[in-house]
């Protein structure tokens, strides 16, 4: 088997707001599931794509699609921080392979990444530094955003180059499903806020960081009395979505409208174009079947939270 795939929802409210036990473990219990399946295949190189919450990348210059050579995660929300081990020079000719394939990326050689990169390389290797990873950032956040089709499309470049390797690839989609949590847009946003979404905000003052964190750890304590205050999650659409993922047919999704994304389950949601070019880049590999799938709503970490893992065949 060259290539597996595990789709997972982020979240950065874990450890801070968390739902009942008997949920806690099932969610944990479906990590250490993923866990070992990956230990199984033990993977050469991993693939990861990931969203970005104005951490890393601002409207200074905000790229629809970046592959970064060099990556550094903050340890927002007490995350894990630190250096990922980047194989540089299979990043940069995997970007140039995907610009021969008609898709235009950005390459980063000092990408500065979040919770979107870092817990999921947490959860489910253990750490930042346990394998070479080629962090994939697509913007799911800043307007105007990618289609449903050209994240296919960058999936789809990045599986044909890589099963070019030989190698077995862990293919790694971090984010969705539905939830809106509280980030800033820049037409609403206040001056200061203005400015941080400019760019000021890839190095926040500590103070304005705990305000930050503490500003979302609110947000969620309040979604779990009233789920008007921010917009509710839809266990429908997300449910539909992860049904899509699994059945393959990822060409379904070229004609999903962004703006119906954001109205129905939420602004956040876009996240989901994560796993739509994870699963391309493992169709790439070849026709894949569904492993193991998991859904819940939870208010807690204002998050459709949900897991699916596919294999060859
Ligand atoms: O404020 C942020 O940086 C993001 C918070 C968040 C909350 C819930 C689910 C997610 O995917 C998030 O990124
Ligand atoms: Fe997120």
């Amino acid at each position: 088997m060259k290539a597996l795939l595990q789709c997972l929802s982020h979240t950065p409210l874990v450890g801070h707001v968390d739902p009942e036990q008997y949920i806690l473990e099932e969610v944990n219990n479906v990590i250490d599931e993923a866990r070992k399946r990956i230990e199984t295949f033990d993977p050469e190189l991993v693939l990861l794509f990931s969203p970005d919450h104005y951490n890393g990348f601002f409207y200074d210059i905000m790229p629809s699609f970046c592959i970064g050579t060099h990556a550094r995660a903050i340890g927002d929300f007490g995350t894990a921080a630190g250096e990922l081990t980047v194989p540089a020079e299979l990043s940069e000719q995997a970007a140039q392979h995907v610009m021969n394939a008609g898709v235009d990326v950005a390459l980063s050689h000092r990408m500065q990444v979040d919770h979107g990169f870092a817990q999921p390389l947490e959860f489910l290797l253990g750490g930042l530094d346990k394998l070479p990873v080629i962090p994939v950032f697509i913007n799911s956040v800043a307007v105007p955003l990618p289609s449903f089709q050209r994240a296919r499309l960058l999936g789809d470049a990045l599986g044909q180059y890589l099963a070019s390797l030989n190698k077995r690839v862990l293919i790694i989609g971090s984010g969705g499903l539905s939830h809106q949590p509280p980030i800033p847009e820049l037409p609403t946003a206040n001056e200061h806020i203005k400015d941080r979404l400019l760019g000021s905000g890839r190095d926040l003052p500590a103070e304005e960081r705990k305000a930050r964190t503490n500003r979302v750890i609110d947000a969620a304590r309040k979604f779990v009395d009233d789920q008007n205050t921010l917009r509710p999650l839809n266990a429908e659409w997300d449910q539909w979505f992860l049904e899509v993922i699994a059945s393959g047919n990822l060409a379904e999704l070229d004609q999903v409208n962004n703006q119906d994304v954001s109205d129905q389950a939420g602004k956040s949601t876009h996240e989901v174009k994560t796993w739509v070019a994870a699963a391309a880049a493992m169709a790439a590999f070849g026709q894949y079947t569904e492993q193991a799938r998991y859904y819940r709503p939870i208010p807690e970490w204002i998050a459709g939270y949900g897991a699916l893992t596919a294999a060859q065949g």
